[in-house]
């Protein structure tokens, strides 16, 4: 059984961030579906590269079966983990049916990390993020920003009905957000 804790919140609210830090002290494997689905997109001979690559710059999102098999895959590699941040996942109602279809059975959902950040300053952020990443830009980041309004937190909100979401301010440094993601991974890890 996989431990599994969701990372979501708007583009640019420091997801990646955070969950570096959480892999390198709090001993969770950190799988990034953004991360993932862009190493497909490069790998040769994928037959998904062109797909992922338009579904990335339109902001819009890749059939959840190829991010979950990514996933599953992933968690696979390292399934001797304590357990896995899935960073940016589910992103949408076929992300989400398409997971319980998948991982149902399979995976501990112990909580949803939810980084909320007021979009301007995300898009600032990712405006200035310098990884070259071919979605980080106005007309990108307008319709990924669209996307998380209509998709994405509709997700959260479901969460939120079953109690399982946990809401950090990332407006904040870093520090100061990750001391208190910390506080909530040792609430979590309490019980
Ligand atoms: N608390 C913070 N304060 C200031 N800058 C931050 C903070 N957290 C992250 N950043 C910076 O903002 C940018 C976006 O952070 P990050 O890539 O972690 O966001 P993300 O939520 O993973 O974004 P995306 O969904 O686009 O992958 C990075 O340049 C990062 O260094
Ligand atoms: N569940 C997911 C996660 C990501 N994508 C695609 C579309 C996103 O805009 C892009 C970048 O994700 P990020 O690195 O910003 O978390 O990747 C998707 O289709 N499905
Ligand atoms: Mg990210």
């Amino acid at each position: 059984m996989y431990n599994v804790v969701f990372v979501l919140g708007p583009p640019g609210s420091g997801k990646g961030t955070i969950c570096a830090q959480i892999q390198e002290n709090l001993g969770y494997v950190h799988l990034s579906a953004g991360d993932l689905l862009r190493a497909e997109r490069e790998r040769v001979g994928s037959q998904f590269g062109a797909l992922i690559e338009n579904h990335i710059k339109n902001g819009s999102i890749v059939p959840v079966e190829i991010t979950c098999s990514l996933l599953e895959n992933a968690m696979i590699a390292s399934k001797d983990a304590n357990g896995f941040l899935i960073d940016g996942f589910p992103r949408n109602e076929d992300n989400l049916s398409g997971w319980n279809k998948q991982m149902g059975g399979k995976v501990n959902e112990q909580f949803v990390l939810f980084l909320s950040c007021p979009v301007d300053v995300c898009i600032d952020r990712c405006l200035h993020r310098g990884q070259g990443r071919t979605d980080d830009n106005v007309d990108s980041l307008k319709k990924r920003v669209e996307t998380y309004n209509h998709s994405t937190f509709p997700i959260i909100e479901h969460f939120g009905k079953l109690g399982m979401v946990r809401e950090v301010n990332s407006e904040r440094p870093v520090a100061e957000v990750y001391n208190d993601v910390v506080e909530v991974f040792t609430a979590a890890n309490q019980k």
